[in-house]
């Protein structure tokens, strides 16, 4: 079934000069699928996660999540269906500072009034899936940026969303911090069956996904497949990276 569908969409931002951030983009993610988006800077990539996630309108285009279209409902409505429906990972993790690593991961479930021993068990269960049971009682800056991405990934499962949209995940994290956070997406990928749309400049963590949509000036450019191999996959998106141009700093370093 198909989770994600966006249909020709385009997104243009009026002002002193109209800028076409988005140009007629369609793909579809299906159940279980774990997707890259890539391309240089000022691409469109930004403005099309803001759009899928409802955070924005399209200009013109239509975004389909589970076959409902959340831009056609209202403010409450798309609020339950977001929730429900969809889980979020920034670049910043946007954990709550006030909150402990526990308190967080289970906000979803807190805001639906679910039972604390139930919500205290989810987390308790998640943490170990994903090494972080040890920090469980700790606040954000009490842990490592890759705890902290970590917790934002329990959050974002808590609730077994059908999809997660992914904003640069290991865009502020060292190497190794990348690696446990993106086999933490796997885990949720192949464990949960959750869709991921995952949106990069990192070439490493991209290897980690099944599929790379690349765009370049708001427009689909190219897409690629991994197979069996990930080392071989990293290469060939090193490789469309060089060919696409534009900023090439944020080619990661080889760390296979
Ligand atoms: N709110 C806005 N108002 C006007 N123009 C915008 C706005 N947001 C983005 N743009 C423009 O739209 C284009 C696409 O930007 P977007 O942020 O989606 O790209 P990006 O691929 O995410 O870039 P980066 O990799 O640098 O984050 C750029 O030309 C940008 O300047």
């Amino acid at each position: 079934m198909t989770v994600l569908r966006a249909g020709e969409l385009s997104k243009i931002y009026e002002g002193t000069i109209s800028t076409r951030a988005l140009d007629n983009v369609s793909f579809a993610l299906e159940d279980g699928e774990f997707v890259g988006i890539m391309g240089p800077s000022g691409s469109g990539k930004t403005s099309l996660l803001n759009v899928l996630a409802t955070i924005d309108e399209p200009t013109t285009g239509t975004v389909t999540i589970r076959g409902r279209n959340p831009h056609e409902l209202g403010s409450e409505e798309m609020a339950l269906f977001r929730r429900r429906e969809l889980g979020f990972i920034f670049q910043h993790f946007n954990l709550l500072d006030t909150l402990t690593v526990e308190e967080n991961i289970v906000l979803p479930l807190t805001l639906d009034g679910a039972p604390v021993a139930r919500m205290k068990q989810s987390a308790l269960e998640l943490a170990r899936r994903l090494g972080i049971e040890d920090v469980l009682g700790k606040y954000p800056r009490e842990i490592s940026g890759g705890q902290m991405q970590r917790t934002a990934i329990a959050r974002a499962m808590i609730h077994r969303p059908s999809l997660v949209l992914a904003d640069e995940p290991t865009g502020n994290l060292d190497s190794k911090a990348s690696r446990d956070v993106m086999e933490a997406f796997t885990m949720m990928n192949v464990e949960e069956g959750t869709a991921i749309l995952m949106v990069t400049h990192d070439a490493f963590a991209a290897s980690f996904c099944h599929r790379v949509i690349f765009i370049k000036d708001g427009r689909f450019y190219n897409e690629i497949y991994r197979g069996e191999n990930r080392q071989a996959f990293f290469q060939k998106i090193i490789d469309m990276m060089s060919l696409l141009g534009g900023d090439t700093d944020h080619l990661s370093q080889v760390r296979l």
